[in-house]
């Protein structure tokens, strides 16, 4: 069956967006990260677990894992911060553990978004305490210009403008996740 392409503006809670990474441009960066986890996991002694960040993270977490060929395993955490607005409460709510012992194991951390990198950095100072035998972080979009603490990206498909951005998983109000791309806030509408 063929596939529409993704609309080039979308309406979304009466704001518009317009298309800013397509899913050309979102799969091919995808592969490269893949192939970049494949190279780096290809000697360990037991395989990397990703750990996706709900909600936001479940359709990179997915496509990402699909993108790697080594041996890997998938468990999520569940955490929120944003509610219904476009900006970060300040505060990190956790709403669901990890199931999985992560005690000596290689954790790759992955997030849709690293913003004011407030909950990349709440993750990866819960699982440190956890000692895992290695901890890296993949996020799809980071936003250089938000960030306010220090949470490194090692897999990092694209820094981005600091503007609110919709689609694949990331929503507005909890709807747009189902958006193919990624879409960002028409500047002339404003902030
Ligand atoms: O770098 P930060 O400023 O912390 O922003 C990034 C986080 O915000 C979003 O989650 P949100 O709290 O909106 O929950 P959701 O994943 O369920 O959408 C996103 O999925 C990241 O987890
Ligand atoms: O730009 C964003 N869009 C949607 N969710 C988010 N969470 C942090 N930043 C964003």
């Amino acid at each position: 069956m063929p596939v529409a392409a993704a609309p080039e503006t979308v309406t979304c809670r009466d704001e518009r967006f317009r298309l800013y990474l397509d899913e050309e441009a979102i799969s091919n960066r995808i592969a490269e990260l893949g192939a970049q986890i494949d190279e780096d996991y290809a000697e360990t002694d037991t395989p990397p677990i990703f750990i996706g960040v709900l909600n936001g993270a479940y359709i990179f977490t997915a496509d990402l894992m699909r993108a790697v060929t080594v041996d890997c395993e998938v468990d999520f955490y569940k955490l929120s911060s944003y509610g219904e607005a476009k900006v970060s409460s300040g505060t990190v709510t956790e709403r669901k553990g990890i199931d999985a012992d992560l005690e000596g194991r290689h954790v790759i951390v992955v997030e849709d978004i690293v913003d004011t990198g407030l909950s990349m950095r709440y993750v990866l100072d819960q699982i440190s305490e956890k000692n895992p035998a290695s901890l890296r972080s993949a996020a799809l979009l980071r936003k250089p210009d938000a960030l306010k603490v220090d949470a490194p990206v090692d897999y990092l498909g694209f820094d981005i403008d600091n503007l609110f951005v919709i689609g694949y998983g990331l929503d507005y109000g909890q709807i747009a996740r189902n958006l193919p791309a990624v879409y960002i806030l028409d500047e002339e509408e404003g902030e």
